[in-house]
């Protein structure tokens, strides 16, 4: 079993905490993404899972052995994970096929089994044909692949990543994550996936942990990530979402709680022991927003800036009664807009943010 335990983990470079009380039990078989902004500490997390740098407090755990605490560092090369970096080093002198199979042959495997496990990962990630290329005759994407092939012939229990898919434009990244979600179905191995890139997380893990200033902020499936987050910061990190502030919340029926915000009563989920609050922040996303109905009560704004996004107009507004927030709203690419334009807005869908 190849679960992951981490548990009150801290982590200082000289004085500067960088990992500060993290814990996340990463289920055997999980393929979890590591997500938050610059510097919030996610390379150091995988670093110090990987055996790269010893930590100051608390433990990690794969499996049933303990790999790091305060009195115990598992060197890395005898903690059996499997890495993947963002600058995939690939031997220039060695071919394909050589570069894939020499961990196997330092590990003491005999040529035909090399031979076999080499060409069944290669086969995986569509490089079956090029066993025999250099890497400089193949192009970024095909070393990625390369680079992905030298980490699961070792056929490792977990394998992390570290933004593996940052060098390369944006259909090749679309390609990719394809081919990691087939390489997650068909080894089954626990993935730990770094990337600063919120859709390729949400596109791809089962679970998200989201990190900031070196504190785990949630860890959740990427559905609730969206539509519950547990603060402020993670729902205006996940996918644009904005934070505005509510007055007497009270809670109608389990799940929904009765708020004002901005001037108007409505209807917001929320936790099931939401407690009557005289303030909170509610998470709203442009999905949620909706123009008012002719005759329907809603919130009164002007129209800040129009963009068309392809398909739809992305319609930021600014409510007359807080001209300092900024929301935006979808509207089908046929209607037009004017900036300066007065229109009303009502809230179909928020979440009530947990005090
Ligand atoms: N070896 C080191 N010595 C001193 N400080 C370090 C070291 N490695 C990382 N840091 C600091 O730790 C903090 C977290 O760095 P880390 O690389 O883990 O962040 P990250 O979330 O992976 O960032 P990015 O998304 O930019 O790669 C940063 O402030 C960084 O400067």
């Amino acid at each position: 079993m190849s679960a992951i335990q981490i548990s009150h983990l801290s982590k200082s470079f000289t004085t500067q905490p960088v990992l500060n009380d993290v814990s996340l039990h990463i289920r055997h078989g999980e393929f979890v993404a590591v997500l938050g902004p610059s510097g919030c500490g996610k390379t150091t997390l995988l670093r110090t899972i990987a055996g790269f740098e010893p930590v100051n407090s608390g433990t990690i755990t794969v499996g049933d052995r303990l790999f790091s605490s305060p009195d115990i560092h598992v060197a890395p090369e005898k903690r059996e994970l499997g890495i993947v970096f963002q600058n995939y080093a690939l031997w220039p002198h060695m071919s394909v096929e050589e570069n894939v199979a020499y961990s196997l042959k330092v590990a003491g495997v005999d040529r035909n089994e090399r031979r076999t496990r080499t060409q069944d990962a290669l086969t995986l990630v569509g490089l079956g044909d090029y066993a025999t290329r250099r890497p400089s005759d193949l192009s970024g994407g095909q070393r990625q692949r390369v680079a992905l092939a030298r980490c699961l012939v070792t056929r490792p229990g977990v394998v992390l990543l570290d933004e593996p898919l940052a060098n390369l434009d944006v259909h090749l990244r679309a390609a990719m994550e394809e081919e990691f979600s087939r390489f997650h179905q068909h080894t089954g191995a626990t993935l730990l996936y770094i990337t600063h890139d919120q859709q390729e997380a949400m596109a791809i893990a089962d679970r998200v942990v989201v990190m900031n200033e070196g504190k785990v902020m949630q860890f959740a499936t990427p559905q609730t990530l969206y539509r519950e987050p547990a603060n402020a910061m993670v729902a205006t990190f996940i996918d644009d979402g904005r934070v505005i502030p509510a007055q007497n919340i009270r809670l109608a029926e389990s799940g929904i709680a009765l708020a004002e915000v901005l001037g108007l009563l409505v209807r917001l989920r929320a936790s099931p022991d939401q407690q009557a609050v005289g303030r909170a922040g509610v998470c709203v996303h442009a999905a949620g927003l909706r123009f008012a109905q002719p005759g329907e009560q809603g919130i009164a704004a002007q129209i800040t800036r129009v963009i068309y996004r392809g398909g739809y107009h992305q319609i930021d507004v600014a409510p007359h009664n807080a001209p300092e927030l900024r929301l935006s709203l979808h509207s089908p690419a046929e209607k037009s807009w004017h900036i300066g334009d007065n229109v009303t807005f009502t809230i179909a869908d928020g979440w009530i943010i947990p005090q």
